[in-house]
């Protein structure tokens, strides 16, 4: 006899039950894969992208309960927080290797149906960079046809990125972090800071007494590390794939992610490293 769970309990009737698809909104999300071409491999990258945007979704709202919970002195759960980005990060660099299955006789046979459009058009990419701190107020372009979306960019730049919070928290703990660095134009990308390295020095040379500001400064650059890693996985499978072609977003495509791949979110942490 073949076996049937039901007959053990599991449940089968849902006419009167919220159910697995219910929940889940699984309806909703199977059926927003739209390929514009009879391309094979369009159905990767749409679902490729989707996943991605799904778990850039959960990386923006651990970001930003992460800074919640450092502005309010609660450092333990924002470490926690940034621990799980970190592996988000790590799921979309492992990401790649699926999309690297595509060759690039198979991505140009539907890279015409793309139009104009490009991952550089991410809000939530944008978004994840703006509270990150890498804060370039000429990516607020390619959103001005959606107000809504331009709203929350801009709401993003009026606030403190992960990095201010982190330094404001410094400051409390009673480390030097200058008031300029404190009451800086939020709106402005961070550069490097002499005054703030020399704080991270202090951190550094004696984690047991600064044992806080030392765990919250090596879950930045752990977050960093996965990041840099998904860029240059981005690269690496753009070369692979379209090599030095302009992009459809209209960049010069690898000069333009390379350009990109020099940002560095928290500079202080990774100089400080050569004072040691
Ligand atoms: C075959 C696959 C891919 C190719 C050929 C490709 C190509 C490019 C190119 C050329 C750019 C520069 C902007 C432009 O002019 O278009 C770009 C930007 C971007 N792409 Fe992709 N991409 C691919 C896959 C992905 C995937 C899977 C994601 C995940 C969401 C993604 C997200 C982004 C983002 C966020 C940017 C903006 C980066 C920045 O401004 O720093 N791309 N891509
Ligand atoms: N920029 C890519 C196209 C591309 O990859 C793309 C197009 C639409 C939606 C997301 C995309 N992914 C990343 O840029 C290209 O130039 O081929």
């Amino acid at each position: 006899m073949t076996y049937d769970p039901s007959k053990d309990g599991a449940e089968t009737d849902f006419r009167q039950r919220m159910s697995y698809g219910d929940y889940l909104q699984i309806d909703h999300i199977l059926s927003a894969q739209k390929p514009l071409s009879k391309a094979h491999d369009e159905m990767l990258f749409i679902i490729q992208h989707q996943t991605s945007e799904l778990w850039m979704k959960l990386a923006l709202y651990e970001v930003e309960a992460a800074r919640r919970m450092i502005a309010s002195d609660n450092t333990a759960e924002a470490l926690k927080m940034l621990a799980r980005v970190a592996r988000i990060f790590e799921q979309l660099n492992s990401a790649w290797d699926v999309l690297r299955t595509m060759t690039p006789s198979e991505y140009t046979r539907f890279r015409d149906d793309l139009g104009q459009s490009s991952g550089f058009q991410s809000w939530q990419y944008r978004l994840i960079e703006y509270a990150v701190g890498n804060r370039n107020l000429a990516m607020l372009k390619p959103h001005e046809h959606r107000p809504d979306l331009l709203e929350k960019l801009e709401a993003e730049l009026a606030r403190p990125s992960l990095y201010d919070e982190v330094l404001r928290r410094l400051a409390r703990l009673g480390l030097p972090v200058p008031a300029a660095v404190l009451e800086r134009d939020l709106r402005q990308g961070w550069t490097m800071n002499e005054d703030v390295m020399a704080v991270w020095a202090t951190v550094y040379r004696d984690p047991s007494r600064y044992w806080e500001a030392y765990e919250m400064a090596e879950k930045l650059v752990d977050f960093e590390d996965y990041f840099r890693r998904w860029r240059f996985n981005h690269v690496t499978t753009v070369e692979r794939v379209i090599g030095f072609k302009r992009g459809t977003g209209g960049t010069a495509g690898i000069d333009y992610l390379n350009r990109m791949l020099e940002v560095e979110l928290f500079p202080e942490l990774w100089r400080v490293r050569t004072e040691l």
